[in-house]
């Protein structure tokens, strides 16, 4: 059994992580950090948590960590897991860093993108990028993990098959996003504020959101050129669930049964993506709660491009869920381990 902690105590992410461990049969979670909260019960904030966790939150100690945790998830802003880490040098503890701190390989694209100073680049080159079907076999050698945005989740995992069988030009791509509330975190703001979202499709960080260059970072490594892409993000009324519909131009003749096959082919054996049947277009809540991305495919004849509909709940898939997908590899567990639940619907 490994022992595991959680900085970032209060936030979404790291709720997801103790609803999410509590079924795992190999990690048990012995400490909940928080900066703002020690002291505290989790209960107290968090009501829905009562007689689940019995010790107070505590304050983070890094010399105790050392001896007391053998996987520690950063559920924390960006700026913090990057101070932390190298703080943790001489350990054996695994890291796995939710925020974006160390995704992109170049630190000044982070400082341009992130306005924040960059992790050194030992760091960076470092952590593996944790998007779990793609680099399974990187991540089962990792100590530490960048997890994944949890646009760049849903975006690359339905554009890359498409690039890897050269269906999609690597120019023209177009990734049109929409999430729930809870992406934002548990911090209320005016973008946030409920009688702002309700009723409401508020288009955000047009032309600057942080997920570009991740995007952008790995669709390039998958097609050898370079890749820019054209991304819009929108705030939805919804809690939870995140839908990319991305539009490519078409490299060569084909149908969409013929895509449809290549993809289900691509994630065989990948059991937390499905791939639908033609016709078949997934919704958010067909993945509520859960660690699926639902891929929809159509070639659309008429305008000579592929569109595709990937959904994921952003804080299973698109965060705390991946992240133990993670950690399962990282450990040699089946990968499905703990995650293995039915969507909750309705
Ligand atoms: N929400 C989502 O859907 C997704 C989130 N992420 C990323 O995961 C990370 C966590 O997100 P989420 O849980 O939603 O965010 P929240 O804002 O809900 O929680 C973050 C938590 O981090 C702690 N924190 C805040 N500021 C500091 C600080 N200066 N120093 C140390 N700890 C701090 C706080 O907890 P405390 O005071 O208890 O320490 C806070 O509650 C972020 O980097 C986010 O970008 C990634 C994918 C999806
Ligand atoms: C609604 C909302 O604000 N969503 C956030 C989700 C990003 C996130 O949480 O991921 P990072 O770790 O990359 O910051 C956003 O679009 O920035």
């Amino acid at each position: 059994m490994k022992n595991v902690g959680i900085i970032g105590g209060t936030g979404y992410g790291a709720i997801e992580l103790i609803r999410l461990l509590q079924t795992h049969e190999h990690m048990q979670l012995k400490k909940i950090i928080s900066h703002s909260q020690h002291g505290e019960q989790i209960a107290a904030i968090y009501p829905h948590l009562t007689d689940f966790i019995e010790d107070p939150m505590q304050e983070l100690q890094i010399e105790s960590l050392k001896d007391e945790v053998d996987i520690l998830f950063f559920a924390t802003p960006a700026g913090i897991a990057k101070e932390i880490i190298p703080q943790l040098a001489g350990s054996t503890i695994q890291c796995i860093d939710l925020s974006g701190d160390l995704r992109l390989g170049s630190p000044s694209e982070y400082e341009y993108w992130y306005g924040k100073k960059a992790a050194p680049k030992q760091l960076i080159d470092k952590a593996v990028y944790g998007l779990s079907e793609i680099y399974p076999e990187q991540i089962k050698q990792a100590t530490i993990i960048s997890n994944p945005g949890c646009f760049p989740t849903s975006a690359l995992l339905g554009l890359i098959p498409a690039l890897e069988k050269k269906v999609i030009l690597e120019s023209g791509i177009v990734i049109d996003g929409k999430t729930g509330v809870s992406g934002a975190g548990r911090t209320p703001t005016a973008m946030t504020h409920y009688s702002e979202t309700n009723e409401n499709i508020k288009p955000y960080k047009i032309g600057k959101h942080q997920h570009i260059p991740e995007i952008e970072q790995y669709l390039t490594a998958q097609a050898k050129e370079p890749i820019t892409v054209a991304f819009t993000t929108h705030l939805v009324p919804m809690t939870r669930g995140l839908i990319c519909t991305m539009y490519g131009q078409l490299a060569k003749e084909t149908s969409t049964e013929e895509v449809i096959k290549q993809y289900q082919s691509f994630y065989e054996n990948h059991p937390f993506v499905r791939v639908r049947e033609e016709g078949s277009f997934p919704t958010t809540k067909d993945v509520y709660a859960s660690n699926y991305c639902d891929i929809g495919i159509h070639v659309d004849q008429r305008s000579n491009r592929i569109i595709i509909a990937s959904v994921i709940d952003n804080l299973v898939k698109g965060a705390a869920g991946q992240a133990i997908q993670n950690v399962n590899l990282m450990n040699g567990w089946e990968e499905t381990h703990g995650l293995h639940t039915i969507p909750v619907y309705p």
